[in-house]
């Protein structure tokens, strides 16, 4: 794997379902180390931005280049990348401890090394009472704590989370969280994307705003609000309420602000 300091690199990225146009020319370069919040409004393409970056699906135009390496050679990235996608791969059959061991042997994880991990994440989550039971007979937030884990076991360079707190109680959102801190302090590149901008507010070093298959604002979360004229006490919703109006992409005027929005720098 080459070594560079740029851990996600999108180049004019395009993405068309037939007549529909899901992204119209992304590009964005995010350093190694960054939590990069990924936000927009349901169907503005993050699901479809998360799937080309992890090469799942690929661009009609446009590159990708993750840790230095192009998204579609999947055998050299697969060590170096996690993704939590939108709906977890769990088989209901396994258990958590099942599904854990079977991720981490798909991953090459030595097996000591594997069951260390394993425990000590299934402690930290609160899952060690139930880890051998079916899956099956999980609650949402359980299945969302087991994706969680088996996405991070193999210590990724870059990990992609969609909506990583979706379903959790407040303790485990709030692990999650900590758990996103505790990797990038590390040197571990989040890209995170979800519709609880508090956590975004939190956790995230840059935020890149996507409405209508466009990034219409992108920086540090001061910068995303200063740049939708809102002061030092506005939150992020409403700069994302601004930047993501109609009146942003389409000039209708509906946003008071929306005229003052510059498109993201990407
Ligand atoms: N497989 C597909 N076939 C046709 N259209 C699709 C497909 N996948 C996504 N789209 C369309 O692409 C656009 C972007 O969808 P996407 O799922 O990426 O949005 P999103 O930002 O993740 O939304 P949400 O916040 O609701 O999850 C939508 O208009 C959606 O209907």
């Amino acid at each position: 794997m080459p070594s560079t300091d740029i851990a996600i690199e999108a180049t004019d990225l395009r993405k068309t379902y037939g007549s529909e146009v899901a992204l119209d020319g992304v590009s964005f370069s995010i350093s190694a180390g960054t939590v990069y919040g990924f936000l927009g409004p349901n169907g503005a393409g993050k699901t479809t931005t998360m799937r080309l970056l992890t090469g799942l699906s690929q661009p009609t135009s446009g590159a990708v280049r993750v840790s230095g390496t192009p998204v579609d050679d999947r055998r050299a990235l697969a060590a170096h990348v996690g993704y939590l996608p939108e709906t977890p791969p769990l088989y209901d059959e396994f258990s958590a401890r099942e599904q854990l061991d079977y991720v981490a042997d798909l991953r090459d994880i030595p097996p000591n090394r594997a069951r260390e991990r394993i425990d000590d994440y299934l402690d930290r989550f609160d899952l060690a009472d139930d880890a051998d039971r079916r899956i099956e007979s999980y609650s949402k937030g359980m299945r969302q704590k087991t994706a969680f884990v088996q996405s991070v076991l193999h210590d990724p360079d870059v990990l992609f989370l969609d909506e990583p707190t979706s379903g959790l109680d407040p303790r485990a959102a709030r692990r999650i969280r900590e758990f996103v801190t505790e990797f990038a302090d590390t040197g571990t590149t989040i890209f995170l994307s979800t519709h609880i901008l508090p956590v975004v507010d939190a956790v995230a070093d840059e935020i890149g705003v996507l409405f209508e298959g466009r990034l219409v604002a992108e920086g540090t979360p001061s910068e995303v609000k200063a740049r939708a004229e809102m002061d030092e006490h506005s939150s992020l919703e409403d700069a994302f309420l601004a930047v993501t109006s109609e009146g942003a992409g389409a000039g209708d005027g509906e946003s008071e602000h929306a005229d003052d929005v510059t498109a993201a720098d990407g």
